[in-house]
């Protein structure tokens, strides 16, 4: 879907932001791009909309080179979300988002009925929030609409640059929640700019980790990532917790459970969806102070799961 081939950008004072960078990013893929500071991570992502034109290789959305678009007509095809998300400050919410579809040529009603769609999806009630000015929103809140607006125009591709930046660690999770539910259900392709690996494996179907220069450290899933880092500066980067890391990217299977014949109901925590991570399955342990806990699938349990099975599970995913 988007296919960087030797991709550099040098600014005019001599800064080398992008080096010779491939990556190519699947339909329907969700792609994080993580990385310190200055490494280039913005460039990047605003080279893929020509916000920035890159000084050397080529960038291909679903095979066209970009540098053929025309930039204009390129962007609306591509939502844009923002950590300062420039919403008009003079204009209602529900205005906010109605913006692009305007700018299509929808009609006043349309637009307006798929922006208050869209404040739903993002998980801002209409009748609470359309009419308000984004001055009346929290952080958290603006950055929704800042989504919901940039939702509006459909577009086949979101790049988002540190969208859930700017709010505390509890907002920005349920954002996060709130973003991958969305994401699930619009099955857009997205590439995403953040300076926080547990966003990055947390959103991330794969990862890219940028160095400085802009080079392309690894690119992989975040078990991956986390389990086998390609070199030292990704060793670090991931952290020396990564081991706690990978808990929450590796799944409960069905083999690293253990029968519930025999198993006094009193030494169960609430059970927990066979579906659910590591990470959520210890997490219940400890909150419900129990040894293990029961694994259903839909109603039915499928067995229980132990601080051992976590560690088996944990062991298997590196195999
Ligand atoms: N217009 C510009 N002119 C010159 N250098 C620039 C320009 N824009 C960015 N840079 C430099 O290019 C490098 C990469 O910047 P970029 O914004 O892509 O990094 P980033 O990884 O997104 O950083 P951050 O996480 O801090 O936002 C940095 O060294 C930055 O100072």
């Amino acid at each position: 879907m988007i296919r960087l081939s030797e991709v550099g950008k040098t600014y005019p004072d001599g800064t080398v932001a992008v080096q010779e960078l491939d990556l190519e990013v699947g339909r329907g893929e969700m792609v994080c791009l993580v990385g310190p500071s200055g490494c280039g991570k913005s460039t990047t992502l605003k080279m893929i909309n020509r916000l920035i034109e890159p000084t050397t290789g080529r960038i291909f959305l679903d095979g066209a080179d970009v540098t053929d678009a025309d930039p204009v007509q390129l962007r609306r095809g591509i939502g844009y979300v923002i950590q300062q998300i420039g919403l008009f400050p003079h204009q209602r919410v529900v205005t906010n988002v109605m913006t692009v579809p305007l700018l299509y040529g929808e009609s006043k009603a349309t637009a307006r009925q798929r922006a208050l769609e869209l404040l739903e999806t993002v998980g801002l009630d209409p009748a609470t929030f359309a009419d308000r000015y984004p001055h009346q929103l929290s952080g958290g809140q603006r950055q929704r609409v800042g989504v919901a607006r940039a939702l509006a125009a459909n577009p086949p591709v979101l790049l988002m640059d540190e969208p859930f930046g700017a709010v505390d660690p509890v907002v920005r999770t349920k954002l996060q929640d709130e973003f991958l539910r969305v994401q699930r259900e619009l099955g857009k392709t997205v590439v995403l700019v953040t300076h926080d690996i547990d966003e990055a494996v947390r959103m991330g179907d794969r990862v890219a980790v940028f160095a400085a220069g802009g080079r392309l450290a690894q690119y992989a899933t975040p078990e991956e990532l986390l389990a086998r880092p390609a070199d030292d500066f990704v060793a670090d980067f991931v952290g020396s917790t990564r081991g706690l890391r990978r808990l929450s990217v590796t799944p409960i299977r069905l083999e690293h459970l253990e029968p519930l014949d025999g198993v006094n109901a009193g030494q169960l925590g609430a059970a927990i969806d066979l579906d659910s991570t590591l990470e959520e399955a210890l997490a219940t342990m400890l909150r419900d102070d129990k040894p293990m806990i029961g694994v259903k699938k839909g109603a039915a349990f499928v067995g229980v799961l132990t601080p051992n099975g976590v560690h088996s599970a944990l062991r298997a995913s590196l195999r």
